[in-house]
Formats: structure tokens, C-alpha cells, sequence
């Protein structure tokens, strides 16, 4: 039997890591990049030093810019930021094939999660999302790594989609609960800039865990509220995320607080970034949403508040006022 042409959407860190990881027993990887001298030093010196400058990238990944090229293949992982991942695929001539979402994000101006931006761009093709604790360099170096394959309800996608994308160190775990998939990677993103806030206020270990365990209540109340299901969110994609991202300055969003809290402003910050932090994007929308469903997150409200530039000490003290309450069940 052939083997399912591949490809991924996206030469970003993540898609680059991604194309390595699949590459990484002799299959061809056919990577998009958006930037065409992106193209030519993929191709001709095996490197992406804007967004992977760690990693020599296997000989059996190619680079195009070509969106046609890549509707051609049957599987495709989708690495865009997520605010662009709508953009992207609506540029790419519509054929019905295996789409991994691997963006981690809520779309601005709408609300949506990455598969409804997915679905209603590409209604005929099979639509799963990939999440989990996943450093890019790590997953480029072979380092072992686990992820949630979140494939719709359907066995058969599993069955299909699990082959082609697990390795020796990289092992997907099936479930059917594409919004929790989704709920964790793009909640704990915006926790993340919460724990660096801490860090770079050298508030200590104490309130770094303490801002954990409330915040993973918040994503278990949005989850709720979006038909997620809590033992997805106490999963890879959830709770395992939230505690690599929350401790690791290899996370941007995390440097990104870290920075907030040293005194730098969310202006300078985002001014001009090359590499993406998504949970300053999804703050807003996430805050929005908690709002017009009147889901109590006050460390999301808090971190809002931050990226509008309201000051560091100001928003902590009032997260810290807040009036006291029962730990269980977490109401808010
Ligand atoms: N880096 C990681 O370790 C990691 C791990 C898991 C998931 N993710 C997720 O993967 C997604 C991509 O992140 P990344 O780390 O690969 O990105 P990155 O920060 O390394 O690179 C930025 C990417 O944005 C692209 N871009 C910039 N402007 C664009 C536009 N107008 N339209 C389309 N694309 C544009 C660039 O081409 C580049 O690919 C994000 O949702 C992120 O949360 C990242
Ligand atoms: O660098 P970050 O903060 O975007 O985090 C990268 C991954 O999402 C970690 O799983």
C-alpha cells in the first residue's frame, strides 16, 4: 500500500518541529511557508533560522510556498498562528482531506475554536486536533513527547490518522473530545503570561502553584460551559500543557508575563514580535466569551486587563482582594 502523502501548513517553530518529528523515520514531508525566503533556505540548506535556528532538518522535507501543492496531499497538519489559520485555508483550493489542527487559540472577532474556523472553510474534509506539552525544540530533537489526537467521534479517523503521525518518541492518545482538545491548549496560554507575571514580580513558588490550581479551575468551568469533558482537560492537552507552559521560559508566553512583571509594557512587548505568543490574542476573546456566558475568570479578566496596559501592581492586588470562598466545587 503507498503511504499517505503529508504535509504541513505552517513553518513556524511548531510545523517545523512537526515536519521533523514525521520525517524522522524516511517518510517525505512537504512543509508551507508563507515566506518564500523561508522556501529556499529550507530547501537548499536545510534550516529555518527566523523560527527553528536549533535544528538541521532531514533531507526528506521539502519546502514549498505553493498552497495549491498542498491541497493535492491527503494529510495535512495545520501549524498557522491560530488568528491566521482561517486565512490560510481559505486561500488553499478546496479539496476534502485529513486536516490535524495543531494552532492553539480562539479566533478574535468571532469566538470560535480552530476546528469551527475549520469546518466551515473545509466542510468536506476530516478535521482532527492535536494537542499536548510539545516544546518545539524537544519534538525536533527527538526528545519523547505525548499529545491528545482529539479525532470527532470517529474510530475510523484514529485508525487512520494515528499511524501516519506517531513515532517511536512521539505517541498520540485517542479521544473523541475535539472542544476539550482545544479548551486546554488555548486556556493555558493565557495562564501561562499569568505565571510568568509572577515570576518576573519574584512572587515566589507558593503563588505560581496557587495560580495553577485556580487557573486550571478556570479552564474546567469554560470547558463545562463548551461541552468539554473534565477528564480531557485533566489530559495531556490540559493540565499537562498548563504545567509545562506555566514553568518554562522556553514558553513565550510565559516570557511574555515574565516580562510584564520586570515592568515592560504589552505595547512594547507586541510591538514587533516575529514569533507568535497566542495567549495575549486569545485573552481578550476568552474574556469576552467568559463575560457573555458569565463564566467567573478572574486570572483570565486579570491578564486582559495587563495586555489593555492597566498597571502590573494594581491588577495583582485586586486578584489578591478578591473576597474569600469555598476551594470546592470551583465556582469562582
Ligand atoms: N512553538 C511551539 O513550541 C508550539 C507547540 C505547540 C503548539 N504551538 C502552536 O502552533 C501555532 C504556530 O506557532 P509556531 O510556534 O509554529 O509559530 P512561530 O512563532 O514559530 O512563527 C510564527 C509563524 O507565524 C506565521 N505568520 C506570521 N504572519 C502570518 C500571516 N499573516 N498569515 C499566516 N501566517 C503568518 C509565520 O510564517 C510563522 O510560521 C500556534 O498556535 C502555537 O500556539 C506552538
Ligand atoms: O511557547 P508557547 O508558550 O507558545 O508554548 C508552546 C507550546 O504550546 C507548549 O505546549
Amino acid at each position: 500500500m503507498t503511504q499517505p502523502r503529508t504535509g504541513v501548513l505552517g513553518a513556524g517553530a511548531w510545523g517545523t518541529a512537526l515536519a521533523q518529528m514525521l520525517a524522522s523515520d524516511g517518510r517525505d514531508v512537504l512543509l508551507w511557508a508563507r515566506e518564500s525566503d523561508l522556501v529556499e533556505e529550507i530547501n537548499t540548506q536545510h534550516r529555518n533560522t527566523p523560527f527553528l535556528p536549533s535544528a538541521v532538518l532531514s533531507d526528506n522535507i521539502r519546502a514549498t510556498g505553493d498552497l495549491a501543492e498542498m491541497a493535492e496531499l491527503d494529510m495535512l497538519l495545520v501549524v498557522t498562528p491560530a488568528q491566521h489559520l482561517g486565512s490560510v485555508l481559505g486561500e488553499m483550493p478546496a479539496h476534502p482531506l485529513d486536516l490535524v489542527l495543531c494552532s492553539k487559540g480562539i479566533e478574535r472577532g468571532t469566538g470560535r475554536l480552530m476546528n469551527e474556523v475549520a469546518k466551515a472553510i473545509a466542510p468536506d474534509s476530516a478535521i482532527a486536533v492535536l494537542s499536548g506539552p510539545t516544546f518545539a525544540h524537544e519534538v525536533a530533537d527527538g526528545l519523547p513527547t505525548a499529545v491528545t489526537l482529539a479525532c470527532g467521534g470517529k474510530e475510523a479517523q484514529w485508525q487512520r490518522l494515528a499511524p501516519q503521525i506517531a513515532r517511536k518518541n512521539f505517541r498520540p492518545y485517542y479521544t473523541t473530545d475535539v472542544a476539550g482538545a482545544e479548551v486546554g491548549g488555548s486556556v493555558k496560554n493565557v495562564l501561562a503570561i499569568a505565571c510568568g507575571v509572577v515570576e518576573g514580580l519574584g512572587m515566589g513558588q507558593n503563588a505560581r502553584a496557587a495560580l495553577i490550581a485556580r487557573g486550571y479551575a478556570e479552564m474546567l468551568r469554560f470547558g463545562e460551559e463548551l461541552g468539554a469533558e473534565r477528564e480531557t482537560l485533566a489530559g495531556l492537552c490540559g493540565l499537562g500543557d498548563l504545567v509545562l507552559t506555566c514553568n518554562s521560559t522556553s514558553s513565550r508566553n510565559f516570557s511574555l508575563g515574565k516580562a510584564l512583571g520586570e515592568g515592560r509594557t504589552a505595547e512594547e512587548l507586541m510591538a514587533d514580535r516575529k514569533t507568535v505568543a497566542e495567549g495575549a490574542h486569545t485573552a481578550p476573546v476568552l474574556a469576552e466569551l467568559a463575560r457573555d456566558k458569565g463564566i467567573a475568570m478572574p486570572i483570565v479578566f486579570a491578564v486582559e486587563r495587563l495586555l489593555e496596559g492597566d498597571p502590573v501592581d494594581e491588577v495583582v492586588s485586586a486578584l489578591l482582594a478578591r473576597p474569600l470562598r469555598a476551594e470546592n466545587p470551583p465556582q469562582d
